[in-house]
């Protein structure tokens, strides 16, 4: 069997069609929807896909402001920027850009972030709201991946789902919401016995490792989804999953490419929970 080749760029290109339109509706009662990203340091990938952000958000038709600060600012200044931001009338999300340099605590600067504007999901009321069934914002990246389930007409409910990887910004909101829509699920590690057990079990198997080639065809269900979180640069430059795609590809039945797969649907998701901060905002009357 040759598994389907999930098109995320295609997918994300609808969605962001759909965040247009409602970005266009807000912007004629007077609020145009504002996401503000901060990159602390010059890290060549992050200054990547922050510009890649920020350019879907003009192209959607959002506002946006892309801050960039030397890798030195201090955690004092940039918890006073998120402050600001936090105030700020015209800006419904922000997002601090990951990893942080180490000399700032990244746990602080997500607290600091208020709740209402967390696009990214990650702040710990946020993440209390996921995991007890009443989400505000969902981490983008899940949010995507339940949005690739969701067009592959992927059913859910009483599924075996496996998640490789237990990261509070992928693999733990990913659980928790394979698990709201009905399927049993699996949180593995890498301390996990015998990974190759539970990932044939599976109808859904969604790999966040941040190791590529960790899971392998053999270790899969013949027919099975799976889905490809990694993004991994190649000695030779290219960019890879944590899936290794050659042999998987031959078993599946349907798998995420990357790129292609995943990476273009997290920004979508982006946009779409600046787009709901923004409505709801708006709803609330707060707002101009
Ligand atoms: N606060 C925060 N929120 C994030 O959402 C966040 C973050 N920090 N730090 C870094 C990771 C990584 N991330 C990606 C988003 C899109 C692609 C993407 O569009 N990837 C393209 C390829 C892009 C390329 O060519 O490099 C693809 O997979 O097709 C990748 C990676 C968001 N992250
Ligand atoms: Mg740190």
């Amino acid at each position: 069997m040759t598994a389907k080749v999930i098109d995320g760029v295609k997918l994300a290109a609808s969605i962001r069609e759909q965040v247009a339109e409602r970005a266009a509706v807000l912007t004629r009662q007077g609020v145009k929807p504002g996401l503000a990203v901060v990159l602390v340091g010059s890290d060549a990938a992050s200054q990547v896909y922050v510009r890649n952000k920020v350019a879907a958000c003009e192209k959607a038709g959002l506002h946006s402001v892309l801050e960039q600060y030397p890798a030195d600012l201090t955690e004092d200044a940039l918890l006073s920027r998120i402050r600001t931001l936090n105030a700020d009338k015209t800006i419904h999300g922000i997002l601090v850009q990951l990893p942080l340099p180490k000399h700032i605590d990244a746990h602080r600067v997500i607290e600091a972030i208020a709740a209402e504007k967390d696009v990214d999901g990650f702040h710990i009321s946020n993440a209390g709201l996921l995991m007890t069934g009443t989400p505000l914002f969902r981490p983008c990246t899940p949010y995507g991946v339940m949005k690739i389930l969701e067009s592959e007409q992927v059913v859910l409910r009483g599924a075996v789902a496996v998640v490789v990887g237990a990261s509070n910004i992928v693999g733990k909101p990913m659980a928790m919401l394979l698990q709201a829509a009905g399927a049993t699920v699996t949180i593995c590690n890498s301390k996990t016995r015998d990974l190759a057990w539970h990932t044939r079990h599976a109808d859904i198997v969604v790999v966040a490792t941040g190791k590529p080639g960790m899971v392998t065809g053999d270790m899969i269900k013949p027919g099975a989804i799976v889905i490809d979180v990694g993004i991994n640069r190649t000695a030779d430059g290219k960019l890879c999953g944590d899936v290794d795609y050659a042999s998987v590809s031959q078993v599946a039945g349907a798998i995420t490419p990357v790129p292609g797969g995943v990476g273009p649907m997290t920004i979508a998701m982006l946009l779409v929970n600046t787009i709901e901060a923004a409505e709801r905002s708006n709803a609330s009357g707060i707002t101009p």
